[in-house]
């Protein structure tokens, strides 16, 4: 599939008819994406922490991981139980771990495989402690049911269709999986004007929907991924990418967060999420570590100046 810019997003904008909903393409992302640079050290790139996984989900807290080192960042900080640190550091030795909170990141991701007290106490320190230093907090799984009545923007759900009616659900909006699915946009937005959150939900394609700016449609559409992203732990490894990035892009400035700055960074992940499924075995099945693995790869492409795409060089 080609897609052609008519340029009529200007057009429409200026007869007052903003289109319902726009998609960042290859681009753009790279526009948004934070490239290194000769002074770099791994503070200056962004340092994300990770409460995720628990006994009984090992695997959720190494898939985000393993998405948050392959996107690119600084470093990662794991915190959770000691028998998820063994695992997490087996598998990615360049992982610091530990059980508390109280360490210095530019990003958070809580609540992949989160399921048990400890680890869901963990969550509620760091959406506590983030909202009062404008650090962002991707909050995905277990950890949906700890968000507060009211977030800012920086507080970024990712929900499939089953999480974002049980979320809610539990704030007086009773609504069946079956109905986001059939009107995402709509519920999507709901959760976003109830809690104030970035809301981002996941699908065949996923919706971004926060306050925008002027520069910024109301409603990020990106995809359609291919169907074999459908796999258990892609998720995780997609949270992990999201705090990679915002990790990153907060750390490059010293203005407070926008809504619509957010907005695109996690769209940009999710962009670079469906590239690697589709890079990772093209045209056939992927398991979610093949597209943690495909990550480092399709950022080199897209960076490069032929893009994704083009004819590598
Ligand atoms: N490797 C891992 O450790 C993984 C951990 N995961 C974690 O697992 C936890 C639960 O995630 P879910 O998305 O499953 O949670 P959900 O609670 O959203 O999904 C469970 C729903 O699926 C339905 N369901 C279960 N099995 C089904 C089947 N065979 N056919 C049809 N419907 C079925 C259940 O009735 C329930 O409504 C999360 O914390 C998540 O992060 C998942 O990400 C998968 C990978
Ligand atoms: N039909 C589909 N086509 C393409 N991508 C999909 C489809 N269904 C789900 N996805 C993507 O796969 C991932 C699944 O995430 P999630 O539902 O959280 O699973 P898990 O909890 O097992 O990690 C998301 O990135 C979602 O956008």
């Amino acid at each position: 599939m080609q897609v052609v810019d008519l340029a009529l997003a200007a057009e429409l904008a200026a007869q007052g008819r903003a289109p319902t909903a726009t998609r960042l393409e290859d681009l753009d992302v790279r526009r948004v994406w934070p490239v290194p640079d000769a002074p770099a050290h791994k503070y200056t790139r962004g340092v994300v922490g990770v409460v995720a996984g628990s006994v009984p989900y090992p695997g959720a807290a190494v898939l985000t991981v393993a998405g948050a080192t392959a996107t690119g960042c600084g470093m990662v900080r794991y915190v959770g139980p000691a028998h998820v640190r063994e695992q997490v550091v087996a598998a990615h030795p360049e992982v610091v771990a530990g059980g508390s909170t109280q360490v210095r990141v530019q990003a958070w991701v809580v609540g992949p495989g989160v399921q048990d007290e400890d680890q869901s106490a963990r969550v509620r320190e760091v959406l506590q402690a983030a909202a009062a230093q404008d650090v962002p907090v991707v909050v995905d799984a277990g950890a949906l049911d700890d968000v507060p009545d009211r977030v800012p923007a920086t507080v970024v759900l990712t929900p499939h269709a089953g999480e974002l009616a049980r979320f809610l659900s539990a704030r007086g909006v009773p609504v069946e999986r079956s109905q986001v699915e059939a009107e995402p946009v709509r519920w999507a937005r709901e959760a976003h004007v109830r809690s104030g959150a970035t809301v981002l939900l996941k699908g065949a394609v996923t919706l971004v929907v926060g306050a925008g700016d002027e520069s910024c449609a109301p409603v990020l559409a990106q995809g359609p991924a291919p169907a074999w992203l459908a796999t258990a732990g892609a998720g995780d490894v997609l949270a992990g990418v999201l705090g990679a990035l915002l990790a990153g892009v907060g750390a490059r400035s010293d203005q407070p967060w926008s809504p619509g700055v957010i907005m695109r960074a996690v769209a940009a992940g999710v962009h670079v999420h469906g590239l690697a499924a589709a890079h990772a075995n093209p045209g056939g099945p992927v398991t979610s570590p093949a597209v943690a693995h495909a990550l480092p790869g399709v950022v080199a492409r897209l960076l490069r100046p032929t893009g994704p795409r083009g004819r590598e060089s």
